[in-house]
Protein backbone atom coordinates (compact mmCIF):
# COMPACT_ATOMS: atom_id res chain seq x y z
CA UNK A 1 0.00 0.00 0.00
CA UNK A 2 1.11 3.90 -0.62
CA UNK A 3 1.55 5.09 3.05
CA UNK A 4 2.04 8.95 3.76
CA UNK A 5 3.49 10.68 6.26
CA UNK A 6 1.11 13.65 6.02
CA UNK A 7 -2.52 12.62 5.97
CA UNK A 8 -4.90 13.69 3.41
CA UNK A 9 -8.70 15.50 3.57
CA UNK A 10 -11.23 12.67 2.95
CA UNK A 11 -12.45 15.03 0.17
CA UNK A 12 -9.43 15.09 -1.65
CA UNK A 13 -5.67 14.39 -1.54
CA UNK A 14 -3.36 16.86 -0.58
CA UNK A 15 -0.05 16.37 -2.74
CA UNK A 16 -2.50 15.05 -5.48
CA UNK A 17 -1.15 11.42 -5.52
CA UNK A 18 -3.26 8.68 -6.10
CA UNK A 19 -3.60 6.41 -2.70
CA UNK A 20 -4.26 2.98 -3.20
CA UNK A 21 -7.19 1.64 -0.24
CA UNK A 22 -6.40 -1.49 0.97
CA UNK A 23 -9.37 -3.74 -0.69
CA UNK A 24 -12.02 -4.88 0.87
CA UNK A 25 -11.20 -8.67 2.97
CA UNK A 26 -7.55 -7.29 3.04
CA UNK A 27 -5.78 -9.14 5.93
CA UNK A 28 -4.05 -7.70 8.55
CA UNK A 29 -1.76 -9.31 10.74
CA UNK A 30 -2.11 -7.19 14.12
CA UNK A 31 -5.56 -5.44 13.48
CA UNK A 32 -8.71 -6.92 12.59
CA UNK A 33 -10.43 -4.05 10.46
CA UNK A 34 -14.34 -4.03 9.25
CA UNK A 35 -17.59 -1.80 9.36
CA UNK A 36 -19.82 -2.04 11.25
CA UNK A 37 -23.51 -0.74 11.88
CA UNK A 38 -26.70 -0.62 10.02
CA UNK A 39 -25.14 1.74 7.65
CA UNK A 40 -21.64 0.50 7.73
CA UNK A 41 -20.87 3.71 8.56
CA UNK A 42 -18.23 3.30 11.11
CA UNK A 43 -14.56 2.15 10.96
CA UNK A 44 -13.87 -0.64 13.54
CA UNK A 45 -9.86 -0.99 14.37
CA UNK A 46 -9.37 -3.81 16.81
CA UNK A 47 -5.76 -4.40 18.08
CA UNK A 48 -5.26 -7.69 17.41
CA UNK A 49 -1.61 -8.91 18.59
CA UNK A 50 -3.39 -10.73 22.20
CA UNK A 51 -0.03 -12.64 22.81
CA UNK A 52 1.53 -9.67 23.70
CA UNK A 53 -1.54 -7.69 24.98
CA UNK A 54 -1.69 -5.38 21.97
CA UNK A 55 1.78 -4.18 22.71
CA UNK A 56 1.86 -1.16 19.86
CA UNK A 57 4.89 -2.80 17.24
CA UNK A 58 5.98 -0.75 14.49
CA UNK A 59 3.91 -3.23 12.23
CA UNK A 60 1.05 -2.97 14.46
CA UNK A 61 1.38 0.85 14.20
CA UNK A 62 2.02 1.01 10.05
CA UNK A 63 -1.21 -1.54 10.30
CA UNK A 64 -2.93 1.22 12.05
CA UNK A 65 -2.13 4.12 9.47
CA UNK A 66 -3.04 2.25 7.06
CA UNK A 67 -6.74 1.35 8.23
CA UNK A 68 -6.89 4.98 9.12
CA UNK A 69 -6.05 6.19 5.67
CA UNK A 70 -8.50 3.79 4.40
CA UNK A 71 -11.12 4.41 6.71
CA UNK A 72 -10.56 8.60 6.93
CA UNK A 73 -11.04 8.42 2.90
CA UNK A 74 -14.05 6.16 3.22
CA UNK A 75 -17.13 8.46 2.22
CA UNK A 76 -19.24 5.82 3.79
CA UNK A 77 -17.42 6.26 7.13
CA UNK A 78 -18.67 8.58 9.80
CA UNK A 79 -16.53 8.10 13.39
CA UNK A 80 -13.73 5.50 13.39
CA UNK A 81 -13.68 3.61 16.84
CA UNK A 82 -10.11 2.06 17.90
CA UNK A 83 -10.42 -0.87 20.23
CA UNK A 84 -8.29 -3.82 21.87
CA UNK A 85 -9.50 -6.79 23.82
CA UNK A 86 -11.20 -8.23 26.86
CA UNK A 87 -7.73 -8.36 28.43
CA UNK A 88 -6.15 -4.95 27.37
CA UNK A 89 -6.76 -2.44 25.21
CA UNK A 90 -3.16 -2.37 24.33
CA UNK A 91 0.05 -2.60 26.63
CA UNK A 92 1.56 0.43 25.10
CA UNK A 93 4.66 0.25 23.44
CA UNK A 94 6.46 -3.09 22.49
CA UNK A 95 9.37 -2.57 25.20
CA UNK A 96 11.00 -5.76 23.08
CA UNK A 97 11.40 -3.88 20.10
CA UNK A 98 12.91 -0.46 22.47
CA UNK A 99 15.05 -2.00 24.59
CA UNK A 100 18.27 -2.07 22.28
CA UNK A 101 17.79 0.81 20.70
CA UNK A 102 19.79 4.24 21.62
CA UNK A 103 19.13 7.44 21.93
CA UNK A 104 20.63 8.78 19.12
CA UNK A 105 18.21 5.77 17.01
CA UNK A 106 15.37 7.15 18.41
CA UNK A 107 16.05 10.61 18.39
CA UNK A 108 17.44 10.96 14.79
CA UNK A 109 14.97 8.36 13.83
CA UNK A 110 11.69 10.38 14.91
CA UNK A 111 10.76 7.65 17.13
CA UNK A 112 7.07 7.70 17.53
CA UNK A 113 6.54 10.06 15.22
CA UNK A 114 4.47 7.84 12.85
CA UNK A 115 1.86 7.03 16.08
CA UNK A 116 0.38 10.90 15.60
CA UNK A 117 -1.44 10.01 12.70
CA UNK A 118 -4.34 9.14 14.83
CA UNK A 119 -4.31 12.50 15.69
CA UNK A 120 -4.52 13.94 12.06
CA UNK A 121 -7.63 11.99 11.12
CA UNK A 122 -10.74 14.28 9.92
CA UNK A 123 -13.26 12.38 11.39
CA UNK A 124 -14.09 11.42 14.67
CA UNK A 125 -11.60 8.56 16.28
CA UNK A 126 -13.51 6.90 19.62
CA UNK A 127 -11.21 4.56 21.74
CA UNK A 128 -12.83 2.26 23.31
CA UNK A 129 -10.65 0.90 26.31
CA UNK A 130 -11.03 -2.08 28.19
CA UNK A 131 -8.65 -3.90 30.16
CA UNK A 132 -4.82 -3.24 30.39
CA UNK A 133 -3.91 0.32 29.51
CA UNK A 134 -0.98 1.06 30.82
CA UNK A 135 0.46 5.08 30.73
CA UNK A 136 -2.70 5.64 29.25
CA UNK A 137 -3.47 9.19 30.77
CA UNK A 138 0.58 10.10 32.02
CA UNK A 139 2.46 12.24 29.70
CA UNK A 140 2.52 13.77 26.39
CA UNK A 141 3.44 9.92 24.48
CA UNK A 142 0.81 8.06 26.07
CA UNK A 143 -0.76 5.02 24.77
CA UNK A 144 -2.39 5.75 21.51
CA UNK A 145 -5.83 6.52 23.23
CA UNK A 146 -4.27 9.63 23.96
CA UNK A 147 -4.46 10.57 20.82
CA UNK A 148 -8.26 9.99 20.03
CA UNK A 149 -10.75 12.59 20.40
CA UNK A 150 -13.11 10.54 22.60
CA UNK A 151 -11.87 7.73 25.42
CA UNK A 152 -14.89 5.78 26.39
CA UNK A 153 -13.40 3.67 29.55
CA UNK A 154 -15.54 0.99 30.29
CA UNK A 155 -15.60 -0.05 33.93
CA UNK A 156 -13.01 -2.86 33.29
CA UNK A 157 -10.36 -0.71 32.23
CA UNK A 158 -7.74 -0.90 34.99
CA UNK A 159 -4.17 0.19 36.27
CA UNK A 160 -5.36 3.87 35.77
CA UNK A 161 -7.98 5.98 37.52
CA UNK A 162 -9.76 8.11 34.49
CA UNK A 163 -9.73 10.99 35.77
CA UNK A 164 -6.17 12.55 35.97
CA UNK A 165 -6.91 15.39 34.13
CA UNK A 166 -3.61 15.08 32.86
CA UNK A 167 -4.12 13.69 29.21
CA UNK A 168 -2.54 14.70 25.86
CA UNK A 169 -3.99 18.18 24.85
CA UNK A 170 -5.84 15.71 21.36
CA UNK A 171 -7.86 14.43 24.19
CA UNK A 172 -11.53 15.78 24.96
CA UNK A 173 -13.34 13.42 27.05
CA UNK A 174 -12.77 10.70 29.15
CA UNK A 175 -15.62 8.53 29.59
CA UNK A 176 -15.90 5.89 32.23
CA UNK A 177 -19.48 3.84 31.21
CA UNK A 178 -20.78 0.86 33.22
CA UNK A 179 -24.02 -0.13 32.21
CA UNK A 180 -24.79 2.11 29.36
CA UNK A 181 -24.48 5.31 31.59
CA UNK A 182 -21.10 7.90 31.47
CA UNK A 183 -20.46 8.08 35.73
CA UNK A 184 -17.51 10.33 35.00
CA UNK A 185 -15.32 12.30 32.37
CA UNK A 186 -12.11 14.50 32.74
CA UNK A 187 -10.99 16.55 29.72
CA UNK A 188 -8.59 18.98 28.63
CA UNK A 189 -10.96 21.20 26.49
CA UNK A 190 -8.59 23.99 25.67
CA UNK A 191 -8.78 22.79 22.05
CA UNK A 192 -12.57 22.20 21.76
CA UNK A 193 -13.41 25.58 20.47
CA UNK A 194 -10.68 24.48 17.69
CA UNK A 195 -12.93 22.32 16.30
CA UNK A 196 -15.70 22.59 14.46
CA UNK A 197 -18.76 23.24 15.45
CA UNK A 198 -20.54 20.53 14.06
CA UNK A 199 -18.13 17.89 15.84
CA UNK A 200 -18.73 20.25 19.11
CA UNK A 201 -22.39 19.71 18.95
CA UNK A 202 -21.86 15.96 17.99
CA UNK A 203 -19.67 15.68 21.15
CA UNK A 204 -22.17 17.23 23.08
CA UNK A 205 -25.12 15.05 21.71
CA UNK A 206 -22.90 11.79 22.57
CA UNK A 207 -23.04 13.10 26.15
CA UNK A 208 -26.64 14.14 26.49
CA UNK A 209 -27.58 10.16 25.63
CA UNK A 210 -24.91 8.80 28.02
CA UNK A 211 -25.08 11.72 30.92
CA UNK A 212 -26.06 10.57 34.08
CA UNK A 213 -24.96 13.09 36.72
CA UNK A 214 -24.46 10.74 39.90
CA UNK A 215 -26.27 11.52 42.84
CA UNK A 216 -22.39 11.99 44.97
CA UNK A 217 -21.76 14.47 42.36
CA UNK A 218 -24.94 16.51 43.02
CA UNK A 219 -24.12 16.88 46.07
CA UNK A 220 -20.37 17.88 46.26
CA UNK A 221 -21.90 20.34 43.26
CA UNK A 222 -18.66 20.34 41.43
CA UNK A 223 -17.80 19.79 37.79
CA UNK A 224 -16.77 15.73 36.94
CA UNK A 225 -13.86 15.44 36.89
CA UNK A 226 -12.79 18.71 38.78
CA UNK A 227 -10.25 16.15 40.99
CA UNK A 228 -7.59 16.36 38.26
CA UNK A 229 -7.69 19.92 37.26
CA UNK A 230 -9.28 19.44 34.06
CA UNK A 231 -12.77 18.47 34.62
CA UNK A 232 -15.87 20.09 32.85
CA UNK A 233 -19.48 19.95 33.91
CA UNK A 234 -21.84 17.43 32.53
CA UNK A 235 -24.56 18.96 29.88
CA UNK A 236 -26.81 16.02 30.00
CA UNK A 237 -29.49 17.79 27.89
CA UNK A 238 -28.52 20.86 26.74
CA UNK A 239 -24.71 21.58 24.83
CA UNK A 240 -23.30 24.49 26.12
CA UNK A 241 -23.55 28.03 24.47
CA UNK A 242 -20.90 27.65 21.84
CA UNK A 243 -18.88 30.67 20.91
CA UNK A 244 -17.71 31.05 17.68
CA UNK A 245 -15.09 28.40 17.22
CA UNK A 246 -11.92 29.50 15.54
CA UNK A 247 -11.37 28.25 12.14
CA UNK A 248 -9.40 24.57 11.96
CA UNK A 249 -5.74 24.68 11.40
C1 LIG B 1 5.75 5.09 24.78
C2 LIG B 1 5.51 4.87 26.24
C3 LIG B 1 4.38 5.79 26.69
O1 LIG B 1 4.60 6.33 27.93
C4 LIG B 1 5.13 3.46 26.52
O2 LIG B 1 4.08 3.03 26.13
S1 LIG B 1 6.28 2.53 27.32
C5 LIG B 1 5.48 0.92 27.54
C6 LIG B 1 4.54 1.00 28.66
N1 LIG B 1 3.96 -0.30 28.90
C7 LIG B 1 4.36 -1.08 29.90
O3 LIG B 1 5.30 -0.79 30.61
C8 LIG B 1 3.56 -2.37 30.11
C9 LIG B 1 4.44 -3.57 30.29
N2 LIG B 1 3.61 -4.73 30.58
C10 LIG B 1 3.17 -5.02 31.82
O4 LIG B 1 3.41 -4.31 32.78
C11 LIG B 1 2.36 -6.28 31.98
O5 LIG B 1 2.52 -7.08 30.83
C12 LIG B 1 0.86 -6.04 32.21
C13 LIG B 1 0.25 -5.09 31.16
C14 LIG B 1 0.66 -5.42 33.61
C15 LIG B 1 0.11 -7.39 32.15
O6 LIG B 1 0.71 -8.34 33.00
P1 LIG B 1 0.35 -9.88 32.86
O7 LIG B 1 1.07 -10.61 33.96
O8 LIG B 1 -1.12 -10.06 32.79
O9 LIG B 1 0.90 -10.34 31.44
P2 LIG B 1 2.46 -10.59 31.04
O10 LIG B 1 3.34 -9.57 31.66
O11 LIG B 1 2.79 -12.05 31.28
O12 LIG B 1 2.44 -10.29 29.46
C16 LIG B 1 1.91 -11.23 28.54
C17 LIG B 1 2.78 -11.20 27.31
O13 LIG B 1 2.72 -9.89 26.74
C18 LIG B 1 4.05 -9.37 26.62
N3 LIG B 1 3.99 -7.90 26.82
C19 LIG B 1 3.28 -7.24 27.75
N4 LIG B 1 3.47 -5.93 27.63
C20 LIG B 1 4.31 -5.77 26.61
C21 LIG B 1 4.92 -4.61 26.01
N5 LIG B 1 4.62 -3.38 26.40
N6 LIG B 1 5.75 -4.81 24.98
C22 LIG B 1 6.05 -6.04 24.51
N7 LIG B 1 5.51 -7.19 25.05
C23 LIG B 1 4.68 -7.03 26.08
C24 LIG B 1 4.82 -10.05 27.71
O14 LIG B 1 6.20 -10.02 27.45
C25 LIG B 1 4.23 -11.46 27.63
O15 LIG B 1 4.77 -12.15 26.50
P3 LIG B 1 5.89 -13.30 26.69
O16 LIG B 1 7.12 -12.62 27.21
O17 LIG B 1 5.31 -14.29 27.66
O18 LIG B 1 6.09 -13.86 25.33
Amino acid sequence: YYTRSIPCSPAHCCNDVPVSLPPAGTQFQYLVVEKKGAKQNVGVIQLNRPKALNALCDGLMNEMNQALDFFEKDPDVGAIVITGSEKAFAAGADIKEMQNRTFQECYGGSFLAHWNRVSLVRKPVIAAVNGYAPRMFLGKYCTMVNFCVIVSASSRQTQMPVLTGNCGSLNILFMQRANGKCLSQSSRINSIQTLAPSLQLWLWSFLGVESAYSEAEKKKDRPWGSEGGGGIRAYPLQPPAVSTPSPLP
